[in-house]
């Protein structure tokens, strides 16, 4: 979106990435994690630059020597910008930049800017917009100028952006203020009406189970599965790409299993390592299906060697957003990319070992999800007089039934019910 076309097909920024390396055994993958997201931003990595350090230079960064190579390696890469993996402070920013010439950004405006790029609906704008503004309000006085796409009222705006026709206005920190205050409202308005469909959802009385996992671990892709399987509408299915953060905004869809059961699916954002706090909180709304869920089907790419710290970060990430204590199953998914993995193949009561591209790994996905959210239904008999016929084709469309006998005095019914259920037909009971 943010990439010009026509006018100014500009040339993809070439950067380096920085990292303090403090000896810790994530270091690497947090190196490779950055140089993605890079990717991901449409950048193009030339060089990487680490010193083995504790904390960072309070003004620099780096110790004076690596800057001098680093300032080297910008010239001689022809290098346009510097990605540091840490949060930068104003003043690092600001004399890294005078020291090398290049624009000087951090990890957290990098995935702020992926974000920017990447939403489309009005509550995905406006949430990274309000992220992007507070990231910039301590960091006003540095040489960075404050850009704002005027058009979109604020969503789109970027720092790396290369796109033609955005005006740029230097904005102080009071118009900063007023806008987040503005951004704020136009979203707490839309969430409003969510928040009244979903409390109509919940009326219904219908389980909620929520994908949830690190970016790319192909929560979209099971999604789709089953909805082609079990959905209403085997059209809506959603967008899925080997790309980070390719979903950033919930979808909801309602699966029906041939038994009758039916419950509600939700597709939600993908996690990072060092997800931008700001962000984390501007999300949470969109995060709440996970939240308010029944049961958390967390995905793993089971294929990357670094899915132990994947799930340590998507397990910190969720209890930030306060989804604490939701029951989770663990779906350790790509597994056909693994040599001599079976799939599908159960780990105990609560992991699946499978790949989402496989037909019986999906069946046996949704039975391990039935199996805990219906884990408290129960089996009943049902007598309906013959002149509540509605009632009997009400059991047949929602419930299961077991079995159908004609009797003198009416249709007797065995049903599997939910608890809910059972209240509505205790009178029938019998
Ligand atoms: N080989 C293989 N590829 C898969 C599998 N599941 C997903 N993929 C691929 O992995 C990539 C990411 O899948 P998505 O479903 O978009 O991942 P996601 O978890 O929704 O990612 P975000 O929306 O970024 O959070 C896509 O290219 C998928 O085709 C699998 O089981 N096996
Ligand atoms: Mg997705």
């Amino acid at each position: 979106m943010a990439v010009a076309t026509s006018e100014v097909a500009k040339e993809q920024p070439r950067v380096i990435l920085l990292g303090l390396d403090r000896q810790d055994d994530t270091f690497e993958y947090q190196m490779t994690e950055l140089a993605e997201l890079a990717a991901a931003n449409d950048m193009v990595v030339v060089g990487q630059i680490s010193q083995k350090m504790d904390r960072p230079n309070a003004g620099t960064y780096f110790g004076k020597g690596k800057v001098d190579e680093l300032s080297e390696a910008v010239s001689y890469y022809e290098a346009d910008m510097v990605v540091a993996n840490d949060e930068l402070s104003p003043s690092q920013i600001r004399n890294l930049e005078t020291k090398t010439g290049a624009s000087v950004i951090d990890r957290t405006a990098l995935i702020l800017d992926i974000f920017a790029r990447r939403a489309r609906t009005r509550v995905a704008q406006l949430q990274v917009a309000i992220a992007q503004l507070q990231y910039q309000l301590p960091r006003l006085r540095t040489s960075m100028n404050v850009r704002l796409d005027q058009q979109t009222g604020g969503g789109g705006g970027s720092f790396t952006s290369r796109g033609a026709g955005e005006t740029k206005l230097e904005l102080n920190r009071r118009h900063i203020e007023h806008k987040i205050a503005d951004l704020r409202k136009e979203l707490a308005e839309i969430e409003h009406d969510d928040q009244t469909r979903r409390s109509q959802r919940l009326k219904e009385n219908i389980k909620n189970v929520a994908l949830v996992g690190y970016t790319n671990a192909g929560k979209s892709t099971i999604m789709n599965g089953l909805v082609q399987r079990f959905g209403a509408n085997q059209e809506k299915t959603v967008f899925e790409a080997d790309m980070l953060f390719a979903t950033l905004e919930t979808a909801v869809r309602k699966l029906t299993l041939p038994d009758h059961q039916s419950f509600l699916l939700s597709d939600t954002v993908g996690f990072v390592s060092h997800l931008p706090h700001g962000l984390v909180a501007a999300f949470r709304a969109t995060l709440t299906e996970a939240a308010q869920a029944d049961l958390l089907v967390q995905v793993v790419d089971y294929s990357d060697e670094n899915y132990q710290a994947m799930m340590a970060t998507t397990e910190k990430t969720l209890k930030e957003i306060g989804v604490g204590d939701v029951p989770m199953i663990t779906v350790y998914n790509k597994a056909d990319q693994i040599a001599d993995t079976a799939y599908p193949e159960r780990e105990g009561e609560n992991a699946l070992v499978m790949s989402a591209q496989d037909e019986s790994s999906l069946t046996a996905l949704v039975t391990m999800i039935e199996e805990q959210i219906f884990a408290d239904n129960v089996e009943k008999t049902l007598l309906i007089p013959f002149d509540q016929g509605k009632v009997v084709a009400e059991l047949n469309d929602q419930a299961v039934v077991l079995a159908t006998d004609y009797e003198t005095d009416g249709t007797r019914l065995r049903v599997v019910l939910s608890p809910t259920q059972v209240k509505r037909y205790q009178q029938y009971e019998g």
